[in-house]
């Protein structure tokens, strides 16, 4: 009997939580995005002063009320090329991945011929990034996780609009060979240093994990 209230208590107690990954170039945002997060979310002072991640940061967010009674457990590691090797151990625990991809460094040119940029072309980091892209697509530990590309610095004015870096280069990537799985995705444009669209990047991952949830069931907290 003991252990059937135990159970019960801790059933109406505890709650859900989900852990996201961040993901994306070094420079991208990625660690902006987490304090601007946290300044959104919790009452800790966001730090927008960042320097380049060497390891991992986290923080544990609530959406309030009407939104569900969740936890969000959001993980920003380090984007340097010597980093991306630990990114894979995050694979099989996490529940949504955010794709971070610096607005200003995709090269605008370049974008309408992926890949095949000429000797003059501004490509910016694009073949880098769509590498990168690439490799955690085709993960066989990110398979049917939900994947949310952010369009990040949209506040500078060199940055390439959404719709660009949507069709120029995102859906290409899915749907190209090493696009993986389908999955649920989503581009969405913010500006982490800002705050634009940060509050619609979180609420879509909100959703998206619990539809998700057979697939990836939360832990319990
Ligand atoms: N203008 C503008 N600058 C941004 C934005 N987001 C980040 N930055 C700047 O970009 C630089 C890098 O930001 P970080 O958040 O440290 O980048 P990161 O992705 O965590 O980088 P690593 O830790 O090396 O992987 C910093 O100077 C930020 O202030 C943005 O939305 N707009
Ligand atoms: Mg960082």
């Amino acid at each position: 009997m003991y252990h059937l209230f135990k159970s019960i208590y801790l059933h109406a107690t505890s709650k859900e939580e989900y852990s996201i990954l961040l993901l994306g170039l070094d420079n991208a945002g990625k660690t902006t995005l987490l304090e601007q997060i946290k300044g959104t979310y919790t009452s800790l002072n966001p730090n927008l002063k960042t320097v380049p991640t060497v390891g991992q940061n986290v923080a544990t967010i609530s959406l309030p009320p009407p939104s569900p009674p969740i936890y969000l457990k959001i993980w920003d590691v380090g984007g340097q090329h010597s980093l991306r090797g630990l990114w894979q151990s995050y694979y099989s625990s996490c529940h949504a991945i955010v794709f971070v991809i610096d607005s200003s460094d995709v090269g605008n040119a370049s974008l309408a011929e992926m890949g095949g940029g000429g000797i003059n072309d501004d490509q910016g980091r694009l073949d880098e990034c769509r590498l990168v892209l690439e490799s955690i697509l085709s993960n066989d530990e990110t398979s049917g996780v939900p994947i949310l590309v952010l369009a990040n610095k949209q506040d500078r004015e060199d940055c390439v609009e959404v719709v660009r870096i949507k069709e120029g280069f995102v859906r290409k990537v899915f749907e190209g060979e090493k696009g993986g799985n389908v999955r649920d995705s989503r581009v969405l444009p913010c500006s982490a240093l800002t705050g634009t669209g940060v509050k619609e990047a979180v609420e879509w991952l909100c959703s998206r994990v619990q539809w998700n949830k057979e697939a990836r069931p939360p832990v319990m907290r």
